[in-house]
C-alpha cells in the first residue's frame, strides 16, 4: 500500500515498472491490517475524481441495476421464458457496460499490452517469494495462448515445480467476515478477493494479475448471437443459469453497504466487466487445496478454491491428476504426467469434465473427451396411476424420480441409470410388483438383465424416440454442422475461435446422441 499521498499520485501516472517497484517494496505489509487501513483511508481521500462516473450516469446505472435485480429474480418455468429472461438481462447489461466504460478503461487489472511483456516482473516476484521451477518456462503456444514448455527432456513423474503457500491466492487471505459469509461457494469468495486485488495499484499480486488474460471464452463473454448457436443443446440451460447468477451477484454487490467492503473506493470502481473477468479468471484457473487454517462456522468443505500462479499456466490434456498440496513443505507440487522432449508443451490433467462443463466454465472443449456425456431430463408424472410404485422401485435403485440421466460416448452409449429409469418407466403394474419384491432389483441397471421381451422392446423404442427428439430440437442437423466444421478447419470459412468452439461443441454433442440412437435401433431389432 502506498504510505503517503505523494507516492500514490506518482504511481498513478507511472509505468508498470514503477508499480512493480512499489509492489515489491510493500509486499511485506500486505497482512498488516493497521497500515492497510490507514493507507486505504489515504487512498479514498485522494482518489482522483475522474474515476467517478457523472451523477447522471450514476442515476441511470442505479435504475438499471434495480431493473436487473427485478429481472434476475423472476422465476422462469420453461426454456422459452429462460431465453427471454436471458435476452432481457443481456440488454440491461449492455447499457450498464456502456455507462461503466470509463471505469473499465481506467481499471488497473488490465494487463498492459502483450501478456508476455509482463513476464520478467512476474518471474522476479515469483522467485523472490519462493517459486521453485527448473526446466519449465511460460511461453506462447498457438491455440492455447500461454502454456508451459519443457526446457530440457523431462521424464514422467519428475517434479516440475513447487509453489509455496505464500504465492497461493485463496480465501485464507484477508477475506472480511461480510464477504466470507455472503458467498457460500469458495470460488465466489476467491473471485471477490481477486477483484479487490485487481483494483489496487500496489497489490502484492499485481505481477501475477498483470500476466492474466484480459478476457475469456467462458459463457459470460458470449454474445447473444453466440449463445443462440447453443439452442437445442444440452449446455444451453446451464449456460443461461451461469449468466443469470453472475448478473444477480453483480447487482447485489453493487448495493452492498460501503462499510462492509474491504477497500474504501471499491464502490466507485466496481463494474460488471471487472466482476465477470474475476469470476472467469477463477473458473478457468482455480484448483482446490486443503485449508491451512481451522474451519470457521459455515465452512463445510475441507478444501478451498485457490489461484496458483505459474501452475495455472499449464493447459489441459487427458491423463491423471499430478498436482498435490504437500502439507509437509506447504507447497503445491506438480509432477510430469508423461515424458516430454525439450521444447514440448507440458500439459496437466484438469480432472473429469464433460464438454458442456468445459465450455461453460473453462472456455474450451476437448474433441476427444473420454468423460463427455449428454444429459436427458426424465421425470415421473404425478398423474400416472402407477406413480407410487415406479417411485418406489426407482428409490430401491437409488435413482431420483426427477433426474438428469446420461447418454455416453461409445462403447457405453446408455448409462446404467438411464437404462434402468426407462425400464421402470415402461413397466406395467405386474412387472413393477415383481421387481419391487425381487432381491435382484439392481439387475435392472445391467444391460443384459433378463426382462420380458415386450418390456425390453418398449424400453429401447422409448430411448430411440427420446434420442431422435433431442436431435430434432437443434435448428441444424449433425450433417450440416459437420460440413460447416470441416470448412472452418480447412480455413475455407472464417469464424472466430469462440464461434468455432460452439460449432464443434454442437457436433460432439450430436455425435454422442446419434451414436446412442444407432445403438438403440440395433437393440430394438435384437
Ligand atoms: C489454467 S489456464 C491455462 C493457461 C492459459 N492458456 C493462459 O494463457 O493463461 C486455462 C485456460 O487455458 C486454455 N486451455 C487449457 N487447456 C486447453 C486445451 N486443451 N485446449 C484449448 N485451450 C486450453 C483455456 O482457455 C482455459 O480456460
Amino acid at each position: 500500500m502506498p504510505s503517503n499521498k505523494k507516492q500514490h499520485n506518482k504511481n498513478k501516472h507511472k509505468n508498470n515498472a514503477g508499480n512493480q517497484q512499489n509492489s515489491n517494496n510493500n509486499k511485506n505489509n500486505t497482512n498488516n491490517s493497521s497500515s492497510h487501513n490507514a493507507a486505504a483511508a489515504v487512498r479514498q481521500f485522494e482518489q482522483p475524481k475522474k474515476l467517478n462516473l457523472s451523477p447522471q450516469a450514476r442515476i441511470e446505472l442505479h435504475e438499471l441495476i434495480g431493473l436487473l435485480l427485478k429481472t434476475v429474480y423472476i422465476e422462469t418455468s420453461n426454456p422459452k421464458e429462460e431465453w427471454e429472461q436471458y435476452l432481457k438481462i443481456q440488454e440491461i447489461l449492455k447499457r450498464i457496460q456502456e455507462l461503466e466504460e470509463p471505469l473499465k478503461q481506467q481499471c488497473s487489472h488490465k494487463p498492459k499490452g502483450n501478456r508476455l511483456a509482463n513476464i520478467d516482473k512476474f518471474y522476479q516476484w515469483a522467485k523472490e517469494n519462493g517459486l521453485q521451477y527448473e526446466n519449465v518456462e511460460i511461453t506462447e503456444f498457438p491455440g492455447y495462448d500461454l502454456g508451459l514448455k519443457a526446457t530440457r527432456d523431462i521424464q514422467k513423474d519428475e517434479i516440475l515445480f513447487g509453489i509455496p503457500h505464500k504465492l497461493v491466492l485463496s480465501e485464507e487471505h484477508e477475506v472480511c467476515a461480510f464477504v466470507r459469509d455472503f458467498f457460500q461457494p469458495s470460488n465466489l469468495k476467491l473471485a471477490f478477493l481477486l477483484m479487490v486485488e485487481a483494483l489496487k495499484e500496489d497489490s502484492f499480486w499485481k505481477p501475477y494479475i498483470d500476466l492474466l488474460p484480459e478476457s475469456y471464452n467462458t459463457v459470460l463473454y458470449f454474445t447473444v448471437e453466440e449463445m443462440t448457436q447453443l439452442k437445442g443443446s444440452n449446455a444451453l440451460a446451464a449456460a443461461l443459469k451461469q449468466c443469470r447468477l453472475i448478473a444477480r451477484l453483480y447487482a447485489v454487490i453493487y448495493h452492498w453497504p460501503s462499510s462492509q467492503i474491504p477497500m474504501t473506493d471499491f464502490k466507485e470502481l466496481f463494474h460488471y466487466d471487472l466482476y465477470r473477468w474475476a469470476v472467469s479468471t477463477v473458473m478457468t484457473r482455480e484448483n482446490l487445496i486443503p485449508r491451512t487454517k481451522p474451519k470457521r462456522e459455515g465452512d463445510t468443505s475441507d478444501t478451498i478454491a485457490a489461484l496458483i500462479p505459474f501452475w495455472d499456466m499449464a493447459n489441459h490434456r487427458d491423463g491423471t491428476i499430478t498436482t498435490f498440496f504437500n502439507m509437509e513443505t506447504q507447497q503445491v507440487e506438480s509432477s510430469a504426467q508423461e515424458d516430454y522432449k525439450k521444447g514440448e508443451q507440458i500439459f496437466i490433467y484438469y480432472g473429469d469434465r464433460t464438454n458442456s462443463d468445459l465450455m461453460i466454465h473453462n472456455g474450451f472443449i476437448n474433441a476427444s473427451n473420454p468423460k463427455d456425456k449428454v444429459s436427458i431430463k426424465l421425470g415421473l408424472s404425478p398423474s400416472d396411476a402407477l406413480f407410487e410404485k415406479r417411485a418406489k422401485l426407482l428409490e430401491l435403485l437409488s435413482i431420483p424420480k426427477n433426474s438428469e440421466l446420461k447418454v455416453l460416448p461409445a462403447p457405453d452409449f446408455i448409462s446404467p441409470e438411464l437404462l434402468a429409469f426407462v425400464r421402470v418407466f415402461n413397466m406395467n403394474e405386474e412387472q413393477l410388483d415383481h421387481w419391487i419384491n425381487s432381491e435382484r432389483a439392481m439387475d435392472l441397471l445391467h444391460i443384459d438383465c433378463a426382462l420380458e421381451t415386450s418390456l425390453e422392446s418398449k424400453t429401447w423404442q422409448y430411448l430411440q424416440t427420446r434420442l431422435m427428439l433431442l436431435l430434432r430440437v437443434f435448428p441444424q442437423t449433425l450433417e450440416e454442422d459437420e460440413k460447416q466444421l470441416a470448412l472452418v478447419k480447412d480455413q475455407q470459412v472464417a469464424m472466430s475461435s469462440r464461434a468455432a468452439m460452439i460449432l464443434e461443441y454442437r457436433v460432439l454433442e450430436k455425435r454422442i446422441l446419434a451414436a446412442a440412437l444407432d445403438y438403440a435401433k440395433q437393440r430394438t431389432k435384437a
